[in-house]
């Protein structure tokens, strides 16, 4: 659905992205996970055409955006990182005045900022002024703006910054929906835990280079270090640390009453039955899981979170 090469931009001094290639496939929800300041909003603005690229190319649905601009526009719809609506306007006026701009016809426009409203779950809010609305609603009827002359493919620009928890769960299951009647979503965050929710790939970016992509599972295997489960025990004699070496098909390491076992989640219930089994009663859990921190730690030496 995209594709990108060599694409390059710097501002004055600084080199905001720094020759990135990577292909985005029809149907996926892609994430750009990376720092403040790591070039994603930079990335989005030239894949959206807002800005133009110093060097390389992107294409999407085979249309090149630096050749066919307006052709680009119609394919794509874009949700700002800023709230990009009309405060003394009410929901369904501000999205009127952004179906005109695509030239929607009245009566289709109508019907569409109606199924939008639904979607986005503020139909009965549609009269109210923007000023009277929360951050998180805001966000949502800035993302319904972005849906309404249906584009193929949706760039969202960290759509989540500054709002609440249940909001930001009622964004997901939009984007969720909106992915399975098959629109093509490009997400741009610093939270890793909303990749690891919703991307079915992910490029990693940081001072303007990708130093990662694929899926999470990819990803993973990058780091040397591999996912274990810890577990304390009141009380693990010498006799019981081989009883579970027995029955457990794992290396374990023991220390006092802890054991570590190399091992993911889905080896989790095998562990605690067999502990009940030996009637060991179990003090505390800890499970090591390599994530998208840890992997960005592992390739740069620094936190994804300053
Ligand atoms: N219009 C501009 N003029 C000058 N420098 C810019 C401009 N836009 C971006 N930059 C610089 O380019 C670099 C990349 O910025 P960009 O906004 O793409 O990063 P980002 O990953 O989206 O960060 P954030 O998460 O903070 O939005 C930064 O150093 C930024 O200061």
């Amino acid at each position: 659905m995209i594709q990108v090469q060599n694409l390059s931009k710097s501002f004055q001094n600084i080199q905001a992205v720094n020759d990135i290639s990577f292909t985005i496939n029809k149907g996926e929800i892609f994430g750009f996970l990376g720092p403040n300041g790591a070039g994603k909003s930079t990335t989005l603005h030239m894949m959206s055409t807002i800005i133009k690229s110093d060097e390389g190319s992107i294409y999407i649905d085979g249309i090149a955006t630096n050749d066919h601009p307006s052709a680009c526009k119609q394919l794509i719809g874009v949700v700002p990182q800023e709230i990009s609506l009309y405060e003394e306007l009410s929901a369904y006026q501000n999205l009127m005045f952004w179906g005109n701009l695509y030239g929607i016809q009245k009566d289709v426009l109508k019907e569409r900022i109606h199924t939008t409203l639904e979607l986005i779950g503020l139909l009965d809010r549609k009269k109210d002024l923007i000023k009277t609305y929360s951050g998180g609603m805001k966000r949502r009827i800035n993302i319904a703006a972005a849906l309404l002359h249906q584009p193929k493919v949706l760039f969202m620009d960290e759509p989540t910054v500054g709002i609440d928890p249940q909001s930001r769960n009622h964004i997901f299951e939009v984007i969720e929906t909106l992915n399975e009647q098959g629109m093509t979503i490009v997400y741009t965050t610093h939270y890793m835990e909303e990749v690891e929710r919703l991307c079915d790939r992910i490029a990693i970016i940081d001072s303007g280079k990708i130093i990662a992509q694929g899926t999470q599972t990819e990803l993973k295997e990058l780091v040397p270090t591999k996912e274990s489960i810890q577990l304390e025990y009141s009380l693990l004699s010498e006799n019981n640390l081989q009883e579970l070496q027995k029955l457990l098909p794992y290396s374990i390491n023991a220390d006092k009453n802890k054991i570590c076992i190399e091992g993911s989640v889905q080896e989790l219930s095998n562990v605690i039955t067999v502990s009940n089994e030996l009637q060991l009663s179990i003090k505390d859990i800890q499970l090591n899981k390599v994530n998208l921190e840890a992997i960005f730690l592992h390739l740069t030496g620094k936190q994804l979170r300053d």
